[in-house]
């Protein structure tokens, strides 16, 4: 077993473990909304499939409008009409005018289009008050292009995504099955909410943080419940915990007596790392039992998330082949002091503003207080021995989900 591990070293470690292939499955359009491509995705069309009109007006030739202004107008002859999907099935001659709408096909013979605010309408004819112009000529393939690749494998399906791949005439995606990550809570003194507190509960609010963000990093959260700390409890739960693809435990990682969930899998599985340098999260465990990884998250509410996001997500990221990293970096201006630890990589939480490139301080900066990940937005990075005065440039990892 390695121990006091660097976060750089832990991850490696964690990250080699994500091996595998994640089966693929067919979903339609509209189930496919956050999931992520498991396949190349070429346009089926050219869109617009040809040049069509931006504006609603009248396509016509060019060098017939030359110099039309308001007061010289010039008169064309309107010899029919394009709403969008109906193209105008003639072709446009000397000194004549066809209607055209948004998205219509621009007539055969014509070069320009003149928006119809610039113009009147006499009957069979048009007066054009300024020139027609090709500018408003949408060309053929604009947007996209037959046969080009657009959406990639690893791609997440965002909003934008899931439309650009209906415009490509993508009925269904192949996308990957969602890793199955389960969650298990350790603790005598942990209780579900809605249970009495007894003196000295606390209620479970690991297993339900950790399900945020295991939803948010394109995982299906499994709660596997809580057990006390004792070693047969923690065992008998895992072994039925069904197919996984991760294990995050909370809680029995440390140096108590009654951390137990360290002692099973010291006994029946294979502990990969304990314990590193950082704060908070120090006493992350990360194991195998049997081929399952296991990832024994300190019980602390604020160590819990933040080890599952610096590890548990780029986990995830990995097995989804996600094209994007798991997470971003930036640098803001420390409105407050951050208080670094020694030897240690230090994650506080804070109040970005991307717009001022400026981040402070959540307030009371303890593992235990959870309200700086409801609340705060980022984490503020320190290398070992650093802290950061107020005005200092600092590290800025967003706590947000990146597309
Ligand atoms: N002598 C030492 N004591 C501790 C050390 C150390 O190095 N030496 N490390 C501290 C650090 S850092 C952390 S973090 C915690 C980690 O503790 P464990 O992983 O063993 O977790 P527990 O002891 O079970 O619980 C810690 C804390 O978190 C609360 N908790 C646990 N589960 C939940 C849950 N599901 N929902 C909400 N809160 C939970 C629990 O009640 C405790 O207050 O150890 C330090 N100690
Ligand atoms: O590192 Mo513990 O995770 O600070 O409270
Ligand atoms: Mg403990």
């Amino acid at each position: 077993m390695r121990t006091n591990l660097s976060v750089e070293e832990a991850l490696e470690a964690v990250l080699e473990a994500a091996q595998g292939e994640l089966a693929v499955e067919e979903l339609p359009l509209k189930e496919a909304f956050g999931r992520v491509l498991a396949e190349d995705l070429a346009s089926l069309v050219d869109h617009p499939d040809q040049d069509d009109t931006a504006i609603d007006g009248y396509a016509c030739r060019a060098e017939d409008t030359l110099g039309a202004s308001p007061e010289a107008p010039v008169r064309l002859r309107v010899v029919g009409e394009a709403p969008a999907g109906r193209p105008f099935p003639g072709e446009v001659g000397r000194g004549e005018a066809v209607a055209v709408y948004t998205g219509a096909p621009i007539p055969k013979g014509a070069d320009a289009v003149v928006r119809v605010e610039d113009t009147r309408r006499e009957g069979d004819e048009v007066l054009l008050f300024a020139p027609a112009s090709p500018k408003d000529i949408r060309p053929k393939g604009d947007d996209l292009r037959r046969g080009e690749v657009y959406l990639r494998r690893g791609d997440l399906l965002t909003p934008g995504r899931l439309g650009l791949a209906a415009a490509m005439g993508h009925p269904r995606l192949k996308v990957f099955r969602k890793p199955r990550v389960g969650i298990l809570s350790t603790g005598d003194e942990v209780v579900e909410p809605g249970e009495p507190l007894p003196f000295g509960g606390v209620y479970n609010s690991n297993a339900y943080s950790l399900l945020g963000l295991v939803l948010e990093a394109g995982g299906e959260p499994v709660l596997l419940g809580k057990v006390p700390d004792q070693p047969e409890a923690v065992l008998e739960r895992l072994e039925g915990a069904g197919p996984l693809d991760l294990l995050l435990t909370s809680g029995g990682v440390s140096m108590g007596e009654y951390d137990v969930v360290r002692k099973v899998l010291e006994r029946h599985g294979e502990v990969v790392f304990w314990k590193v340098r950082q704060q908070p999260g120090g006493p992350l465990l990360f194991a195998r039992l049997g081929g399952l990884p296991v990832l024994g998250l300190p019980g602390n509410p604020v160590s819990s998330m933040v080890t599952f996001f610096l590890y548990g997500r780029p986990f995830l990221y990995k097995l989804l082949q996600r094209t994007e990293p798991p997470y971003g970096r930036l640098e803001a201006r420390a409105l407050t002091p951050f208080k670094g630890a020694k030897g240690k990589k230090v994650f506080r939480r804070g109040v970005l503003s991307v717009a001022e490139k400026t981040v402070r301080s959540t307030g009371n900066q303890s593992s235990g207080v959870l309200r700086s990940m409801a609340f705060g937005n980022a984490l503020v990075v320190l290398p070992p021995d650093r802290d950061a005065r107020e005005g200092e440039e600092v590290e800025v990892i967003p706590l947000t989900f990146v597309p």
